[in-house]
């Protein structure tokens, strides 16, 4: 006799396991549990407790000494200029109980609506928390529609979803399209970058951003193969850096690839999103989208953009802008470091804005 149950329940569709060669998932896509942390918190716990991030996740950094410092009350208003994972906006929020309100910004779309929607699931709704895909650039009209702020939070750089997703094309040990752009709906990808800038512009960029001490064969190798071919993709790129050093022999032509690979992908990505502009636009605003004794904290990753933040820190402080800046600057504890190997490079600076002050055009 035919099984009515059967006959009438609606088609499964036959879900097959990701498949992947080995015992463990090696690639960002294949690790398929890693991108669903609500169902497999276990095996996230496992990936953290071993110092690693699990794929399509952020670690936050230096949660405790952002909060410590921006001593945060209910009732106030504050900013996140980097929204991410969203990690910092969530114990920013969780300091405001339930009053006052956080807005965050981001230029990802993609992430951003992900992280948007984390948020929302657990209870952080549109009266406590507005998001905005807008580059924190513009901190000075933002301030002027939602602002002053109490707080200010930026964590610069790209978050570990932008970077570990070999579809952004920002990492060099894996495989993808060369893009780079954090929002990939605007400006240039790295591809078109370096064939439209000449051999001396590309020379400069790695120097100037990344202080390449190989500048110049890179510049040349890079120039020449585009003459003749393209380079499209990240792997591509490693391939010609990895060829422009073969006067490198022996064991120590590894190890100058991979640090020249590092330097020069950062070079190219502070370049595609233009992050020594933005950041100076942002520093420029702060002082004025602050209130009186309002609180700025500034969490930087490389050199650069950490002089950037000191420089601006001191000379705002020395015309009267701030009552008081860091003195020294403050990094991840050992123990963090060891959690999370993404914080060893992360240098944190404050603010305080001063009580009065006459903002002429600032
Ligand atoms: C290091 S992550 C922030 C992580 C976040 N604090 C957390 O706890 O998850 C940096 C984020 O800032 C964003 N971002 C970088 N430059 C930006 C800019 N100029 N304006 C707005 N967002 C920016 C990136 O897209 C990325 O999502």
């Amino acid at each position: 006799m035919e099984n009515q149950n059967e006959t009438n329940a609606p088609e499964k569709p036959h879900k097959r396991r990701i498949r992947y060669s080995g015992t463990h998932p090696k690639t960002y896509k294949e690790k398929y549990k890693e991108h669903q942390p609500e169902k497999y918190a276990d095996m996230i716990e496992h990936v953290i407790e071993k110092g690693g991030t699990p794929a399509g996740m952020h670690i936050s950094i230096c949660v405790k000494e952002i909060i410590d410092f921006l001593q945060i009350q209910p009732g106030q208003k504050g900013l996140d200029a980097t929204f991410g994972y969203g990690g910092h906006s969530k114990a920013m929020l969780e300091c405001l109980k339930g009053e006052g309100h956080l807005t965050a910004l981001d230029v990802d779309p993609i992430e951003s609506a992900k992280t948007t929607e984390r948020l929302r699931t657990l209870g952080y709704g549109p009266e406590i928390l507005t998001v905005r895909l807008q580059n924190f650039a513009e901190l000075g009209k933002i301030a002027a529609e939602e602002g002053p702020f109490d707080f200010i939070l930026a964590d610069l750089g790209v978050s570990s979803m932008q970077i570990d997703n070999p579809d952004r094309g920002f990492s060099y040990k894996s495989d993808g399209p060369l893009d780079m752009r954090m929002n990939p709906q605007k400006g240039e990808s790295a591809a078109e970058r370096l064939r439209s800038v000449t051999k001396e512009e590309l020379e400069g960029m790695l120097i100037e951003n990344s202080d390449e001490p190989y500048a110049a064969q890179i510049a040349k190798a890079i120039k020449n193969r585009l003459r003749r071919g393209s380079i499209e993709t990240t792997g591509e790129l490693r391939q010609v850096i990895d060829e422009a050093l073969s006067f490198i022999s022996g064991a120590e032509h590894k190890e100058a690839v991979k640090k020249s690979c590092a330097r020069v992908f950062q070079a190219l990505r502070i370049d595609v999103n233009s992050e020594f502009e933005v950041l100076y636009a942002f520093l420029e605003a702060l002082p004025s989208a602050l209130v009186p004794g309002g609180r700025v904290a500034v969490l930087t990753f490389h050199s650069g953009e950490d002089r950037l933040v000191k420089k601006s820190f001191q000379a705002m402080q020395k015309a009267g802008l701030y009552e008081d800046i860091c003195r020294e600057v403050i990094r991840p504890s050992a123990e963090e470091c060891a959690r999370n190997s993404r914080a060893r490079s992360t240098k944190m600076r404050w603010a305080i804005r001063a009580r009065e002050f006459e903002s002429h055009g600032l």
